[in-house]
């Protein structure tokens, strides 16, 4: 896809990826619309877009994504007042493993909603011009490795296969959006920052295992990840792409099924 021009609608842009996502969408000439529960930091991120890239190319708007009223009614403001979407990014997410239902309605349930949504606002059966869906998981989503975090590691295995899915051919076909997951390992951003009230008496591992793996991604090599996402078609539909230290960025090859 090629960005200049395009309206791209973002979940958790206030910090951390989405924000860092939400920059270089604008970077290459795309309108942004960035959405998140947090007011005060999506506010400042939203000036903070506004002043580099001008006011006209992005705006913020507070939304509770696990909430269907705020989610879809920030699909349609952002549709009316920016002529159509192009691209959806679901990249909202927390990791709580106490309040753990909150963590399924926030990773999982949220992301099909956004997942709908996009498919519904860019779809060409409805007068859409067809678009991309990116949902962002994580490469808890593709292990079962993580025994301090199984209901986040749940809900990004539900991330990637809901994208595998509803990447597939049949749904193109019908709707011309592109729909791929995107799996980074361990990045630098507040997420990582876990206390014993949100992970449990094992949050400890957490460090632990990101010495294990050598350190954290640098939030630039995401984004790289990212651009390449949005803007390669060859990896036309239901592609996972990778992001880590080990390896750096790569597609998980699956097996005819
Ligand atoms: N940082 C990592 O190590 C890492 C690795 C793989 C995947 N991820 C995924 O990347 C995504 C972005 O996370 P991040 O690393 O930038 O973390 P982050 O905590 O910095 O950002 C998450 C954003 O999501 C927002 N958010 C949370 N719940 C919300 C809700 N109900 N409604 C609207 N907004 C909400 C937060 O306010 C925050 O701005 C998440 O889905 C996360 O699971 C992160
Ligand atoms: C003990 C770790 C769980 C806590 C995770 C905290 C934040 C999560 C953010 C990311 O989405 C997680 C990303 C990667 C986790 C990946 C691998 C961990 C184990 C790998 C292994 O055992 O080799």
């Amino acid at each position: 896809m090629v960005l200049q021009g395009k309206v791209a609608l973002i979940t958790g842009a206030a910090q951390g990826l989405g924000k860092a996502f939400s920059q270089a969408l604008l970077r290459r000439g795309a309108r942004v619309v960035l959405l998140d529960m947090k007011h005060v930091e999506g506010q400042q991120t939203g000036q903070e877009m506004a002043d580099k890239f001008g006011p006209e190319n992005s705006t913020f708007i507070q939304c509770d994504v696990t909430a269907k009223e705020q989610l879809d009614s920030a699909f349609n403001k952002a549709s009316s007042q920016f002529g159509g979407l192009d691209l959806v990014v679901n990249n909202a997410g927390i990791l709580d493993e106490v309040q753990w239902e909150r963590c399924l309605a926030v990773n999982l349930e949220a992301v099909i909603r956004g997942t709908y949504n996009g498919l519904n606002h860019m779809s060409t059966q409805n007068g859409g011009r067809g678009g991309h869906i990116i949902n962002v998981a994580s490469i808890a989503g593709l292990l079962s490795s993580i025994p301090a975090a199984p209901v986040y590691t749940t809900s990004k295995h539900g991330v990637v296969a809901l994208s595998r899915c509803m990447g597939h051919a049949m749904h193109y076909k019908r709707h011309g959006v592109r729909v791929n997951a995107l799996c980074p390992s361990f990045t630098d951003t507040d997420i990582i920052h876990v206390t014993e009230d949100s992970m449990g008496k094992d949050f400890w591992m957490v460090p632990k295992t990101v010495q294990k793996l050598g350190g954290l991604l640098p939030v630039s090599t995401v984004v790289e990840g990212f651009l390449q996402l949005v803007e390669d078609d060859t990896q036309l539909t239901g592609a996972v792409m990778r992001v880590t230290l080990a390896k750096g960025i790569d597609y998980k090859q699956y097996r005819e099924e």
